[in-house]
C-alpha cells in the first residue's frame, strides 16, 4: 500500500457545519496551519461549491472569492482547490477561481449524472488546473454503474475520480467493492471522502486506501457537514501507525486542531440520532442544517424528516423537498391527533 495523497476540506464541507461563516482571517489562519504541517491540498468554497450563496443553499458570511484569495495568498506551498457543483456553479465562477490562482476544480455530481460534468472537467484543463470528478451519494448505486460514470469523467480529461459517501451509508464491504471497480476501470487515481454517520469514516477510508484509493479526504477536528468527515489529524496518526508516510505533521495538525478549529466550532461533531438517523436512512449529510430548521419551524422530530427523504431518495439539489416533507408531516399530524 502507498501512502495516500490528502485533501484537507475544513474551509469548505466544514463550512455546512458553521453556517457558512468562516471569516477571511480564520482561512488564513487554517490554510497557514494545514500548509505548514504539509497537507498537499486545501479546499475552499461555499460548502455546496463556488456561487452556492443562495436562500436555498445558505448564504456566505463573507464572499467566496475573498476566502479563496485569502487562501491562495497564505499558501505557499499546498495547492488549493474548490468545489463546483454544474447548475450551482458557472462557468464564470470557473474561470474566475482560476484566475484568482485554485489549482484544482472539484466537480460534484450526484452519482449517475456524471454526463453533466464534461463541459466543466474540459474547462478546467483548459485554464491548466487539476479536475477531479466527485461522485456523490455512492452508496446508492452498484460498483458497475458507478464504474461507468468514472469512466465517463476520465474520458471528460478528469485526474481523479472519488467516490463520495454523501451520507456516510456505505460500510467497509461497500467501499472496497466500489474503490477496487473504479481502480479496475480507470487509469487515473481514485479518491474517497467519507462522513462519519456509521462511526466509519476512518474505517471507512484505511478499506478504500486497502483497495487502491489514490486520494483520501478529511477535515480538521471532523468539521464538515451533519457526522462530519475522517478527521484529518486521526487519518494522518493511524496511516502513520501504519507506517504510510504522508509527509504531514501530525503534532502541527493536532495543534491545528486544538487551538484555531476547535473554538471555531459551536460544539464537538458527535453522531447524535439525527446524524445516524440520516446516515441509516441514507441522506445526504448537507441536508442536516436545513431538516433542522424545518424540524423547529413544524414542529417535527428531524428524524422523521430524514426517515421520509431516505424513502423518497432525495438527491443533492432537491434541498426544496425538505421543506415540502415537513409540511406534509405536520399536515398529517394535525389530521390525525
Ligand atoms: C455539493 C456539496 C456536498 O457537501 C459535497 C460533499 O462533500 C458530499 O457529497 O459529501
Ligand atoms: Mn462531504
Amino acid at each position: 500500500m502507498k501512502a495516500p495523497r490528502i485533501t484537507d476540506t475544513t474551509l469548505r464541507d466544514g463550512a455546512h457545519a458553521i453556517s457558512y461563516s468562516f471569516t477571511e482571517e480564520q482561512v488564513r489562519e487554517i490554510v497557514g496551519g494545514l500548509d505548514r504541517a504539509g497537507v498537499p491540498v486545501i479546499e475552499v468554497s461555499h460548502g455546496a461549491g463556488l456561487n452556492a450563496s443562495t436562500i436555498q443553499q445558505g448564504f456566505s458570511k463573507t464572499p467566496e472569492f475573498d476566502l479563496i484569495r485569502a487562501a491562495v495568498e497564505t499558501a505557499e506551498k499546498a495547492k488549493i482547490a474548490s468545489l463546483f457543483v454544474p447548475g450551482i456553479g458557472t462557468s464564470e465562477e470557473l474561470r474566475k477561481a482560476a484566475e484568482i490562482g485554485i489549482g484544482a476544480i472539484r466537480v460534484a455530481v450526484h452519482c449517475t449524472e456524471a454526463d453533466v460534468t464534461e463541459q466543466y472537467i474540459r474547462l478546467a484543463k483548459e485554464l491548466g488546473i487539476e479536475a477531479v470528478g466527485f461522485l456523490m451519494m455512492s452508496h446508492t448505486q452498484p460498483a458497475e454503474v458507478l464504474a461507468e460514470q468514472a469512466k465517463l469523467m476520465e474520458s471528460y480529461g478528469a485526474d481523479c475520480v472519488y467516490v463520495v459517501d454523501s451520507a456516510g451509508a456505505l460500510v467497509p464491504q461497500g467501499v472496497r467493492e466500489r474503490v477496487s471497480a473504479l481502480k479496475e476501470a480507470l487509469s487515473i487515481d481514485v479518491g474517497f471522502h467519507a462522513h462519519n454517520n456509521l462511526g466509519l469514516a476512518i474505517g471507512n477510508s484505511i478499506a478504500a486506501l486497502e483497495a487502491g484509493a489514490d486520494q483520501i479526504d478529511g477535515t480538521v477536528r471532523a468539521l464538515g457537514a451533519g457526522a462530519g468527515n475522517a478527521p484529518t489529524e486521526v487519518l494522518v496518526a493511524a496511516l502513520n501507525k501504519m507506517d504510510l508516510n504522508t509527509g504531514i505533521d501530525l503534532s502541527q495538525l493536532m495543534d491545528l486542531s486544538e487551538e484555531v478549529v476547535a473554538p471555531i466550532m459551536p460544539g464537538p461533531i458527535v453522531i447524535d440520532r439525527d446524524n445516524l438517523s440520516s446516515g441509516y436512512a441514507g441522506v445526504y449529510n448537507s441536508f442536516l442544517l436545513h431538516v433542522r430548521h424545518a424540524a423547529e419551524k413544524f414542529d417535527l422530530n428531524p428524524t422523521e424528516i430524514m426517515e421520509e427523504l431516505g424513502k423518497r431518495q432525495a438527491i443533492a439539489g432537491q434541498e426544496d423537498w425538505i421543506l415540502d416533507v415537513a409540511l406534509e408531516l405536520a399536515k398529517k399530524k394535525k389530521v390525525t391527533v
